[in-house]
């Protein structure tokens, strides 16, 4: 492979930051597949115990090797996400900047297919609301799936291009925006970026990347914290976009505290020497990525929420209280005839997103209610706000292989009614066990084919 990499690429690696090309070349040619996951710390499982540890998030493991996750019912239940291991340094920026010591009101502006929402969504504040943003509609679902496996309800998705966001000015506190780019990072994983790579491509990709950043910015508070990141070697995509930030956008370059263990570059950029963060896959076990983060500096008029209406939503609690754990603090809003759950404190937060934007999905979907009873919802069974009081019934791994295929089971068991059919202590999905047989009521487009 190595001899297909770009060589105007290199040349520019090299004069830029002085890359060792042989190693460069050597470690591209030998084709080896890092896999890296990284746990959910709200369905904790001990399945990858004495896994080796990425550094720098302390959730994140690399295997061995590559099993199939798609057979591996703890994959469907929301433990653990399939992640590249650079990109879980946004783990440790979280942290290091103390981030996560209150809550946030945080934006994923690129978020599809999810890996760093979830990730943001386990290290903020608890009490933080992320709204996870995808503008391609096809991609928001596998975004808004995602998300519900990971089970917790401070979240909204949304499908909006970055523009949108001009109408909550000043309302975020932090900003992710992990860009589309040429994608020279990803060489290794996928050949297909490496014919695919021209100048032209870069050029169009830093242009792209800098209408996203000056459409949305003004969505960032005054003093709030943006995270730049791409999977791009290229500085126009990059320390370039750095000092334009700082040109055009009164932002101000933060330093991030590391390891110098960890190998990984830091460089600076050309104008204003804006700290960014590169890793390469010849130094760190993990693939190419570059990250650097900024504070905003520029005077920025806030979003006011006082412009919303709170209608009193015509709930009934207490018929929700068998579903939801007793110590969660939610509020019940009707949306069609479904029942979701946000967290009380960011009821006002979730209604201005509403006022501006196309919502995907808000907090936990609990279910319909119908006359007689409420019809639980996907969601909830995977959410960790479902109550402890649901029975589960424990299934072994063939049997939740053939519930995760939507496939006829077959149970011996004394429980009736709605169970959460559980693999390893954690919930897969409903099943409805009547007199004479059991309902799979797994959704038909999550189900296992062909495997
Ligand atoms: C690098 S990927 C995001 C990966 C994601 N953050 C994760 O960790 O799983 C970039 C995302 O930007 C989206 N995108 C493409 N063009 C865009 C645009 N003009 N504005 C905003 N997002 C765009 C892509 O659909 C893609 O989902």
């Amino acid at each position: 492979m190595s001899n297909f990499l770009p060589s105007k690429l290199i040349t520019a690696l090299k004069k830029d930051f002085q890359i060792d090309e042989e190693e460069f070349r050597r470690i591209h040619r030998q084709q080896e597949q890092i896999t890296s996951i990284r746990l959910n710390p709200t369905k904790w499982t001990k399945a990858f115990e004495n896994k080796d540890h990425i550094p720098w998030c302390p959730t994140g493991y690399y295997l061995n090797e590559r099993p199939i996750f798609t057979l591996d019912p703890l994959f469907h239940a929301g433990t653990y996400y399939v992640q590249e291991a650079s990109s879980m340094f946004i783990d440790h920026i979280i942290r290091s900047l103390n981030i996560d010591k209150k809550a946030s009101l945080a934006l994923d502006l690129c978020a599809a297919p999810g890996g760093k929402s979830t990730l943001l969504n386990s290290v903020l504040h608890p009490d933080s609301l992320l709204v996870s943003n995808e503008i391609i509609k096809t991609r928001v679902n596998v975004l808004a799936d995602n998300l519900t496996k990971w089970g917790n309800f401070n979240v909204v998705v949304t499908n909006n291009d970055p523009q949108s966001f001009n109408r909550l000015p000043g309302f975020f506190d932090l900003m992710l925006v992990d860009a589309p780019c040429s994608g020279s990072g990803m060489f290794r994983k996928d050949e297909q970026t490496i014919s695919e790579w021209s100048e032209e491509t870069v050029n169009l990709c830093s242009q792209r990347q800098q209408r996203i950043l000056s459409d949305s910015l003004s969505t960032l508070k005054e003093d709030g914290i943006l995270i730049y990141s791409t999977c791009s070697y290229s500085i126009e995509e990059n320390e370039e976009i750095a000092d334009w930030l700082v040109a055009n956008h009164d932002m101000q370059s933060i330093p991030i505290p590391h390891d110098l263990a960890w190998q990984i570059e830091e460089t600076r950029s050309p104008k204003f020497q804006c700290h960014g963060y590169r890793f390469y896959p010849h130094k760190v076990r993990g693939e190419g990525f570059y990250v650097a983060c900024f504070r905003k500096k520029k005077n920025q008029p806030t979003f006011n929420t006082k412009k919303i209406k709170i209608e009193k939503t015509q709930l009934d609690k207490a018929y929700l209280k068998n579903w939801i754990k007793t110590e969660t603090e939610f509020t019940g809003l009707l949306f069609k005839d479904d029942i979701l759950i946000i967290p009380t404190q960011h009821e006002l937060n979730v209604k201005a997103l509403q006022h501006v934007l196309y919502l995907k999905k808000a907090g936990t979907n609990v279910g319909r209610l119908t006359k007689k009873e409420l019809l639980p919802h996907h969601e909830l069974a995977l959410s960790t706000a479902i109550s402890n009081q649901i029975p589960r019934i424990e299934l072994s791994l063939e049997t939740a292989l053939q519930y995760l295929r939507k496939a006829d089971i077959q149970l011996t068991t004394e429980v009736k009614g709605w169970v959460l059919a559980c693999y390893d202590g954690h919930p897969l999905g409903w099943m409805k066990i009547l007199p004479n047989r059991v309902n799979n009521y797994y959704p038909k487009e999550w189900r296992i084919i062909n495997l």
